[in-house]
């Protein structure tokens, strides 16, 4: 669902001499359906470039990124918007928040985007927000003024209104109290047994060991810097 091949990305600094940083070299990785790979490495490694490469936001400088087929490196931009509408979902711990727009509205957009009706995605952007906790009395108003962890809750509610056959995490847990981490590890269990390949940053180590089935060292691929241990391939026993 989810395959890289031998995937590169510098960064050319135009306002520091063209100073040019090798981030990643040579990745190459495969996600299957119902599969949750975690990214792993040192900080500074390269595991939200890779992310970002794979969602689209920095383009790889060689290799091939597909999602469902599609290679993305390749593709014109509004190809990346409807691969992003359809088939590759994105969860991280910040809101982006749009003025005036309800809380419900917020959640049930990605499902009215790949058009469902009305009703129904109110209905399940209704079932996603009681989950995560967020009181019923906000979901009518815009959760600009709502406090950090409610933005956080209503963007994960986002995140997995629409069904994405594959989704990137960005540390979904991440600041959450405990009932509510919970909730976020049902949603990546029922994403996985849906069949959704995922790939997510988790630094909390009980969440990464209990929903992921594999973790990939970014390291490996960080041009002067080792790789802590030989992970890749390697399934986790204790979570597989
Ligand atoms: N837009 C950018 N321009 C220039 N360099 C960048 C850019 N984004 C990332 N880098 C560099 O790429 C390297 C990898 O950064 P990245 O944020 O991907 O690491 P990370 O593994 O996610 O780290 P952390 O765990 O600390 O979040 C760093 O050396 C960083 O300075």
């Amino acid at each position: 669902m989810i395959d890289l091949s031998n995937v590169s990305k510098t960064f050319t600094l135009h306002n520091q001499g063209s100073a040019v940083i090798e981030v990643l070299n040579d990745v190459s990785l495969t996600v299957s359906s119902g599969e949750c790979v975690a990214l792993t490495g040192a900080s500074g490694a390269g595991k939200s470039t890779l992310m970002r490469m794979i969602y689209g936001n920095y383009r790889a400088q060689s290799g091939a990124i597909r999602v469902g087929g599609v290679d993305l490196v390749q593709s014109e931009p509004r190809e990346i918007i409807q691969i992003r509408r359809e088939v590759l979902g994105y969860v991280s711990q910040f809101l982006r928040v749009v003025p005036r727009v309800p809380t419900l509205d917020v959640v049930a957009e990605p499902l009215r985007a790949v058009g469902v009706g009305s009703d129904e995605a109110r209905t399940r952007a209704k079932e996603l927000l009681a989950q995560l906790n967020i009181p019923e009395r906000l979901w009518s108003l815009s959760p600009t003024t709502f406090s950090g962890g409610e933005q956080q809750r209503v963007n994960i509610a986002r995140g997995f209104a629409h069904p994405y056959p594959a989704m990137l995490l960005d540390e979904p847990t991440a600041s959450l109290d405990a009932a509510n981490r919970e909730v976020v590890l049902s949603l990546i269990e029922e994403a996985k047994a849906r069949g959704a390949a995922i790939i997510g940053i988790f630094h909390d180590e009980a969440a990464r060991t209990r929903v992921c089935d594999r973790e990939i060292d970014v390291s490996r691929f960080t041009p002067g810097m080792s790789s802590s241990s030989e992970a890749i391939g390697q399934y986790n026993e204790s979570a597989a």
